[in-house]
């Protein structure tokens, strides 16, 4: 559950029913901010019945994409949110008071029972940022374990609720294919859990993997270890300050995977990768609209600073992991021109 830190202010709620679809942008429902979705929906659309959602907090019935269990926790804490004792306001984001921002509902299976697992686990997830971000900088655990178990390809992934994991287990699981001769070096950005990197590791000679969220590198690491993984190294940094002397600490990749989030990869990485001139890249993105920019950038370069391109699109899948949602992930194969 992510909770913002506590206003003195509390603005008045209408609470109304609605449609799931109304309201949420949800990818997976791993997120959903339902004020600020149905006024970027109601803008987007202009459709006067939206509008008259806005200022509003919409009921939830059921979320199509959640397991039967997880329905159940989203109508408690919906109950729990409408009583007043509990004081526990939602977040407005025009004024940045109230207190629940964001809950995020996961099912994961553990590999030993081969049982699905439902953590209900209370996080307080303190986000001091006005922004739409799901996840704040600080996690306390108020009630239950600190981290959900899934599976993915035989590998058991400890997640806990600050770091990222692909919303649809399903779908990944059926994404991620390698043909290689084991000899490959791979750089893994925006590696999360090292979920993309680990599952190749046991197929190349060394992953190494970059990500900002420390929590995430921390369960990258536990995640190699209690695989019995050793040829996987993750590391902390933002790849969006990378300095001149990035990659001096691994050996030149040959294959680079690029996971990064909706605003895709900041032009320093851009041009790290155009001059690193890695024998393949991989692009996953959950945005169409950046997937296309960073990819016209790596094939035909950035005139304006006078930045030539050196690859050529051999392939772009597009995956359905948000069903029920316009979004889409693609998945990008790029190999030197
Ligand atoms: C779409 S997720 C992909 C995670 C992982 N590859 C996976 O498949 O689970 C994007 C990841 O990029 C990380 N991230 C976002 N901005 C970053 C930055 N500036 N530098 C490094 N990592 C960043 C996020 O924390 C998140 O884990």
């Amino acid at each position: 559950m992510q909770v913002q830190k506590m206003k003195t202010i509390t603005p008045h709620w209408d609470f109304v029913n609605a449609p799931c679809e109304y309201a949420s942008y949800c990818g997976g429902c791993k997120t959903q901010n339902l004020l600020y979705e149905a006024q970027v929906r109601a803008k987007e659309q202009q459709v006067s019945e939206l509008i008259t959602h806005v200022g509003k907090v919409l009921t939830i019935d059921k979320c199509l994409l959640q397991s039967e269990a997880t329905n159940k926790v989203l109508v408690v804490i919906q109950d729990g949110w409408r009583d007043s004792e509990l004081g526990l306001s939602p977040y407005d984001v025009h004024t940045h008071a109230g207190f629940l921002k964001h809950l995020m509902l996961r099912s994961g299976s553990d590999v030993k029972t081969g049982l699905t697992e439902l953590m209900v686990s209370i996080v307080n997830n303190v986000n001091t940022s006005v922004g739409n971000t799901s996840l704040g900088e600080e996690e306390y655990i108020l009630y239950g374990k600190r981290t959900i178990t899934e599976t993915l390809r035989g590998i058991t992934f400890q997640i806990s609720a600050n770091s990222f994991f692909q919303t649809n287990t399903h779908q990944v699981n059926s994404s991620i294919d390698f043909l290689g001769d084991g000899s490959e070096i791979v750089l893994d950005l925006f590696c999360g859990t090292g979920t993309i990197g680990l599952t190749l590791a046991r197929k190349v000679k060394h992953v190494y993997g970059y990500e900002v969220v420390p929590q995430a590198i921390s369960d990258a690491c536990r995640n190699a270890e209690q695989n019995g993984i050793h040829n996987a190294t993750f590391v902390i940094g933002d790849l969006n300050k990378i300095s001149d002397s990035f990659g001096t600490e691994f050996p030149k990749p040959d294959i680079v995977i690029s996971d990064p989030n909706r605003p895709g990869m900041h032009m320093k990485l851009i041009q790290y990768l155009l001059k690193l001139r890695a024998k393949r890249i991989v692009y996953v993105s959950c945005n169409p609209a950046t997937c296309a920019r960073d990819l016209d950038y790596l094939c035909h370069g950035v005139a304006e600073k006078d930045i030539k391109g050196c690859y050529k699109l051999r392939s772009l899948q597009p995956v359905d992991m948000f069903p029920h949602t316009p979004h889409i992930e693609c998945v990008a194969l790029l190999e030197l021109d």
